[in-house]
Parts: C-alpha cells; structure tokens; sequence
C-alpha cells in the first residue's frame, strides 16, 4: 500500500503546527497551522506576502521552517532526510503551480505520462493511463499538443491531469487558476473537485480569489504569517 497509515480515522493526514520561516529579515510566517484531512479540500487563502506559498512549500517538503512540525500520515518531514522528501513528492504528492510547468519540448500526453514513466513504467502503459486521466480532465483532444499550443485552461487541466495521474494523496496546488480568467478558472476548478471527490484525494490549494477558495469544503486564512479559520480575527 503506498500510503501510510497512521491506525487512526481521526488524525489528520498532514498536518503543520506553529511553523515559522524567516528569509532574511523577512518573516514568511510567524505560526502558522494547518490540518488537511484524507480526501478534505482546504484553501489557503490571504493577501500577497501574507506566506501562503511558503506554508505550502513547508507542508509539501520543499521549505523546512526554522521552528514548528510538519507530520504526513505521523511522520514528522520537517526534519526528515531529502532523499524521503523527494520520495514521497513523487509518490504520495501531486503538484500544480500557476502556470502549469509542463515541459514545452513535450506532447501534452507525454507530460501527463511523465511521472509514470520516471515511476518504472513503461510508455505504453504509462501513455495509456496518462489518456485516461486527460479524458477526465477534457484534454483528450488536446494529447498531441505542445503546451505552448494549448490555451491556459487547458494547459492547466493537464498540469492537473500530470498531477493525479500517480494517484497521490495530496495534491498540493498554488494559485493554480492564477493565470486563467473567470470561465476557464470554473471550469478548471469543477474538474478538480469533481475528480478529487471521486479519488479521496486530498488538496491544499492556495489562491487569492475568492471564488476559487469556494470550491472548497473548508478555508484557513492567513495574515502576516499567522492563521486563523477564515473570518476569524480580521
Ligand atoms: N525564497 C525567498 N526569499 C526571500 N524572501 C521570500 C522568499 N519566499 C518568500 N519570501 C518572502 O516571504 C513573504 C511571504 O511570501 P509568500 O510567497 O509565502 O506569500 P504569498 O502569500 O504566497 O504571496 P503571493 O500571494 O504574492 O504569492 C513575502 O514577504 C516574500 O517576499
């Protein structure tokens, strides 16, 4: 089984608790925490500089905070070797950025089919469920695309697509319709909350918009470094 399992229904399956990360004189956060439950969407939200990419880039392994724990299914990754961090980001956690970073020289499906492939499969398989994760994300027609040929929508459900296609249990998403306008930004999230529900997989996706941090089912806001449950203390 890839994903550990802590024995406990109850406990969450990330969680970060009073973190603080400081560049330079910069403090990026001030104690900030964070639970995301299996399967549970929780959006980040704040105003520019408030810390909300570092939080993710904490809770995901890329930013270890000077104080603070980050556990994953009980496992403490804050103090955990790169070579685990690398690992679990490719087997237990999915990436979207804001403008997708699929790799230009690529098809679309070849993006998609990536993963599997730096996973030990082969392309014809890799390729076959890449097709199968771009059908649920409305790509198909998009597969033989470069994604300097596809529209930011579209580039962006196939970020998506090359996300989920390992069957993480975190997708980990930042601003990830930043880049779109207001229809592509629905559709894009419809998709992504549609898919997740029927994969129990769980999202931490940070955005400033309001609209976007509704597809959700709960928010954490972040202020100067510190969170509190949306609407709280503002
Ligand atoms: N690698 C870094 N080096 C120096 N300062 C950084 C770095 N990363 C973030 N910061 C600073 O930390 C603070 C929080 O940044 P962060 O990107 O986490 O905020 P954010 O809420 O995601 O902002 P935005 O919505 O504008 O992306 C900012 O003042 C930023 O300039």
């Amino acid at each position: 089984m890839r994903h550990t399992d802590t024995g406990d229904a109850a406990a969450p399956l990330l969680a970060a608790s009073d973190l603080v990360k400081t560049y330079g004189g910069t403090e990026a956060l001030r104690g900030a925490s964070l639970d995301l439950r299996a399967g549970e969407t929780v959006a980040v939200t704040g105003a520019s500089g408030s810390g909300k990419s570092t939080l993710l880039h904490c809770l995901a392994g890329m930013v270890r905070p000077d104080s603070g724990t980050v556990r994953y299914a009980g496992e403490r990754l804050e103090e955990a070797p790169e070579r685990r961090l690398s690992e679990l980001r490719r087997t237990d956690f999915g990436m979207v950025f804001q403008f997708g970073q699929l790799i230009p020289e690529l098809t679309a499906l070849d993006n998609v089919a990536l993963p599997l492939m730096l996973g030990g499969s082969g392309r014809t398989e890799a390729r076959e469920r890449a097709g199968t994760w771009m059908e649920r994300f409305g790509v198909w027609g998009q597969r033989e695309l470069r994604p300097g040929q596809m529209s930011g929508g579209q580039a962006q459900r196939t970020a998506l697509a090359r996300a989920l296609v390992t069957g993480p249990a975190v997708v980990f998403a930042d601003e990830p319709t930043g880049a779109l306008d207001s229809l592509a930004s629905e559709r894009v999230m419809t998709v992504l909350t549609q898919t997740v529900r029927e994969s129990g997989t769980a999202v931490l996706l940070v955005t400033h918009d309001a609209l976007v941090a509704a597809y959700a089912d709960r928010e954490v806001a972040l202020r100067d470094g510190v969170t509190a449950p949306a609407g709280v203390g503002v």
